[in-house]
């Protein structure tokens, strides 16, 4: 579980981030979503110390990530898995050596184990056997696939996900997003997404936080965020006049 407390992050006048706290419970796929510019990726980055705050608590399973000592962080990092916008593979490493990345620059795991992992992450993302292939030789979804598996190769108790779906087709990022979820459940892990995708937030928002103004404006879950009343969800969620004609619909 990671728990944001009272939050306070500004760059000189901008005050991006007002007293924002939330919880994001492990074993769920909890979800940032909001308009352009009201803070998600600040948030992110404070949460996975990229950025220091100015006030307020980030607690990974109730250890004070901003009271670490630099070791204890890497620590803490070492939990962490990311899955970039844009997946983030190295160009001129095989699918493999993507995979067993993290695993050389943080483990003394041996060659033999690496690669089994790395065989247990690939079949765990239905890529078994691709294993020598070079990123430009995948697809888009293929890519992400890879990506979630070098994201999981650590095993992280966390996991971030910035826009999975950026740049892929509707069913291809469903079949994402179901494998964002299932390995979320499986694992339970902490998982946290940020997405624009309304049919992410449909299809598996467990908890979805929105950001607004830079304040934890509401959260709830996929069910509860087709029925609000709240006017800037119902403009973020319904953003064109057509699907407001819907609302009724759908609720
Ligand atoms: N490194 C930085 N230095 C100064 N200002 C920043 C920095 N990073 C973000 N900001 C400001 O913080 C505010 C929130 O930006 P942020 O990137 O978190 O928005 P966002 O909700 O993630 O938007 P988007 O959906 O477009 O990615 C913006 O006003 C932005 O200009």
């Amino acid at each position: 579980m990671i728990e944001v407390k009272n939050i306070n992050k500004s760059f000189g006048e901008n005050h991006v981030l007002h007293d924002f706290s939330a919880r994001f419970e492990a074993g769920k796929v909890n979800l940032i979503i909001g308009q352009s510019g009201q803070g998600k990726s600040v948030l992110t980055k404070c949460i996975v110390g990229l950025m220091e705050v100015d006030s307020g608590s980030v607690l990974y399973n109730d250890r004070d990530f901003s009271k670490m000592k630099r070791k204890e962080r890497k620590n803490i990092r070492k939990e962490i898995g990311m899955l970039f916008q844009g997946s983030a593979l190295f160009d001129s490493m095989t699918v493999e050596e993507n995979i067993m990345f993290p695993l050389k620059m943080f483990t003394d795991m041996s060659k033999k184990e690496m690669l089994e992992r790395a065989n247990t992450c690939l079949e765990r993302v239905n890529l078994s056997g691709r294993n020598k292939l070079l990123p430009a030789e995948l697809s888009g979804g293929m890519m992400k696939r890879v990506a979630i598996a070098r994201a999981i190769s650590m095993k992280p108790k966390y996991l971030f996900c910035d826009e999975p779906n950026s740049g892929l087709d509707p069913s291809t990022s469903l079949l994402i997003d179901n494998l964002i979820q299932e390995i979320t459940y499986e694992y339970n892990m902490t998982t946290v997404v940020i997405t624009h995708d309304m049919n992410s937030v449909i299809e598996i928002g467990d908890h979805i936080v929105f950001i607004h103004t830079g304040r934890n404006w509401w959260q709830g879950t996929k069910e509860e965020i087709i029925k609000t009343e709240n006017e800037e969800i119902i403009d973020f969620v319904y953003a064109s006049k057509f699907m407001k004609s819907l609302k009724g619909k759908l609720g």
